[in-house]
Parts: C-alpha cells; sequence; structure tokens
C-alpha cells in the first residue's frame, strides 16, 4: 500500500462581522474574518494538507484570491474540489486531524458538527476527521485576539 501524509496552515484575520465560519459551521461571534472566501481557516488548512500530500500546490494555486470566482466562497465546495482531485489519482483519505488556534469562540461545541460536515464533503466515516482546538495561553497574534490560525494533516492511502 501507498501512503502520503500532507499538512496544512492557515491565518486569517479578524475584522467587522458578526460570525465566522469553522470546519463548515457558521459560529455566532463579535468579529468576523477578513477574508476573499468565507475564510474558514479550518477548510483551508485542510485542503492544504491534502494537495500537500497529492503535490499539487496550494489553495491559492487552484482557488486565487484574484478570481472573483472565489469571492465569497463557501469554503466545503474548496474541500470537496480538493477530495475529488485526490479521488481522480487513486488516493482515498486514511484520515485528518485538524487543530484551530484562537483564545475564543470555544471550537468545542461545535466540534462534533464540523466533523460531521467534513467528512461528509470528503466522503469518509466520522472517526477519520478530528478537530480540536488550543489556545495559545493569550501569548502572539491569535492570544492578543487578533485572528485565528488552523493547521492540519493528513494520510491517503492507495493501492
Ligand atoms: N478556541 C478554543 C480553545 C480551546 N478549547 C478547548 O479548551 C481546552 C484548553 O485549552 P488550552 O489552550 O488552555 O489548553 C482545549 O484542549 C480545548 O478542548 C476550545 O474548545 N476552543
Ligand atoms: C480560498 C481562498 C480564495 O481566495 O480564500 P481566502 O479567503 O483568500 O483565504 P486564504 O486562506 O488567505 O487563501 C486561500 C484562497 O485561495
Amino acid at each position: 500500500m501507498n501512503i502520503r501524509i500532507g499538512h496544512g496552515y492557515d491565518v486569517h484575520a479578524f475584522g467587522e462581522g458578526d460570525h465566522v465560519i469553522i470546519g463548515g459551521v457558521r459560529i455566532a461571534h463579535e468579529r468576523g474574518v477578513l477574508a476573499h472566501s468565507d475564510g474558514d481557516v479550518a477548510i483551508h488548512a485542510l485542503c492544504d494538507a491534502i494537495l500537500g500530500a497529492l503535490a499539487l500546490g496550494d489553495i491559492g494555486v487552484h482557488f486565487p484570491p484574484s478570481d472573483p470566482q472565489w469571492k465569497g466562497a463557501d469554503s466545503r465546495a474548496l474541500l470537496r474540489h480538493c477530495g475529488a482531485l485526490a479521488a481522480a489519482r487513486g488516493w482515498c483519505l486514511g484520515n485528518a486531524d485538524i487543530t484551530v488556534i484562537c483564545e475564543r469562540p470555544k471550537i468545542g461545541p461545535h466540534a462534533a458538527a464540523m466533523r460531521e460536515r467534513l467528512a461528509a464533503d470528503l466522503g469518509v466515516a466520522i472517526d477519520a476527521v478530528s478537530v480540536k482546538a488550543t489556545t495559545s495561553e493569550r501569548l502572539g497574534f491569535t492570544g492578543r485576539g487578533e485572528g485565528l490560525a488552523a493547521q492540519a494533516v493528513c494520510l491517503l492511502f492507495g493501492s
């Protein structure tokens, strides 16, 4: 069996707004995020992990921020596209593990819904997708509440 590993990282600064979208879940919040798309930091990191495992460049190559097509884009559609790129090359997702880094919002209450949506978009069982969170103990830009960050790793397997 062949296996591939991929890693992704993304950041979005907070801006005006009353909600954020993380892991495909809309969460009421006193700030929004600055983004060309819906600014889903967890999905962007996961897309980059999948693209990295495939050695197909990064999310900006496939969905350029300069392209009006992606303005306000639903990141779940981008994730489905990345999953399809893997499937077309004979790769299946073994598992993915995402860590969201922020003081707020709290991710824990939403993690199950995120896992469900991400697993559905990638056509895998929910136990193949993990969503975790950590603060950065008030240190750095996430600690100061200036934005959201996320890291993701994934394993692909193929015959
Ligand atoms: N945005 C966040 C951050 C953290 N959590 C949960 O709280 C736990 C403790 O966080 P520490 O940074 O103090 O280690 C963490 O393990 C998460 O379960 C969260 O839900 N949302
Ligand atoms: C998906 C895209 C499309 O503009 O979303 P953005 O909101 O620009 O987010 P970022 O993570 O900075 O870069 C990825 C982009 O390709």
